[in-house]
């Protein structure tokens, strides 16, 4: 029975009437002691939509990643309220390390350009307590390693409930092409969208469907939209603060599958109508394939999950008209659900 930390989820905005998409909710508990009726919930939302709420409250583990969530929302406050000058010190012109200033990719809308600045820390240099991290993340090593530790421990619960639902076995099932000991760009990312101008040449985080396998996605704030294929719109993610994270499966996951898993398309927008008028923070651990895991993407060609991480990360920064033209952007869900 969960222990219903806080279920008064914030309101929209300004009170306004929003479409909001209607989300499953997934019990950690119950994955972590392979409760079979479970199981074969995550496997149904994962075929179905490839988004939904898991509930962190019924287990140990999920009850300290909700208090160290608290603690890595402090940490982003007050990071990236530091000048911009001393941010850069820590971008390595990386799509896997360190910072990345707003505007580098491509926005919501045509001709602007994105409105988030990114800090992230890849798995692989905080397992080897790495100089090369931020000073920063070095500064609370101890709660980095911990809320690091334990999204790949949930990242990893999902990956071999879904093997087990899927009846995989040996050297078929999925943590066996996301093995921790070989390289990947398994990574934790911390966005933080600051406050836009009415007339601003930022805007949101454009349309996309990830590129890893499983991601973990914690905000207290709205913004987040998931394309809806049934009415075909765009809807509104609840944020579920204290106790919830969001969920949703990749285009990796999607092609280690057979394309049996949904990988879901979604966006950020600011709620206020193209300005966003407070400070967003999200948090995001997403859990890749090893870089050597070979995956046929949506137009049937075989590539390493590194090069498919790579050429994304290229795409996000394209022009809208040329981001449409091939499957890549969007890992060719929009075929299968419709243009957004
Ligand atoms: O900021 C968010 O809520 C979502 C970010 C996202 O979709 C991503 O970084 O892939
Ligand atoms: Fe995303």
């Amino acid at each position: 029975m969960a222990t219903q930390r806080n279920n008064t989820w914030p309101a929209f905005p300004g009170g306004e009437q929003v479409k909001i998409a209607s989300l499953d909710t997934v019990d950690l508990g119950r994955l972590l002691t392979k409760n079979p009726i479970e199981i074969k919930k995550l496997l149904d939302v994962c075929m179905t939509h490839g988004f939904f709420y898991l509930d962190l409250q019924t287990c140990k583990e999920g009850l300290q990643l909700i208090d160290d969530e608290q603690g890595v929302y402090r940490f982003m406050e007050e990071y990236f309220a530091k000048p911009l000058e001393t941010k850069m010190l820590d971008d390595r012109k990386s799509f896997l390390h360190g910072f990345k200033p707003v505007g580098v990719f491509t926005g919501t809308k045509e001709s602007h350009k994105d409105a988030y600045e990114t800090l992230k820390v890849a798995r692989e240099e905080m397992d080897a307590k790495s100089e090369l991290m931020p000073d920063s993340v070095k500064a609370k090593m101890e709660l980095f390693d911990r809320f690091m530790n334990l999204s790949n421990l949930v990242n990893y619960t999902l990956l071999m409930c879904l093997s087990d639902a899927l009846g995989l076995t040996g050297n078929a099932r999925l943590e066996e092409s996301h093995r921790r000991d070989q390289k990947s760009n398994t990574c934790l990312v911390m966005l933080h969208y600051p406050p836009t101008e009415t007339d601003g040449t930022n805007i949101g985080h454009n349309k996309h469907t990830d590129i890893g396998s499983i991601t973990l996605l914690f905000s207290e704030q709205w913004g987040l939209q998931v394309f809806d294929p049934e009415t075909q719109d765009w809807k509104f993610i609840q944020p579920r603060p204290r106790g919830h994270a969001t969920i949703n499966v990749g285009d990796s996951l999607r092609f280690l599958s057979g394309k049996k898993l949904y990988s879901c398309l979604h966006r950020v927008i600011p709620p206020t109508a193209d300005v966003q008028t407070e400070d967003r923070y999200s948090i995001a651990y997403f859990l890749r394939p090893e870089n050597a895991a070979v995956l046929e993407d949506a137009d049937g060609k075989v590539v390493a999950a590194s090069k498919w991480h790579d050429d994304k990360y290229v795409m996000f920064g394209a022009p809208h008209q040329e981001q449409d033209k091939g499957t890549v952007l969007t890992g060719g869900m929009e075929t299968i659900l419709g243009r957004a």
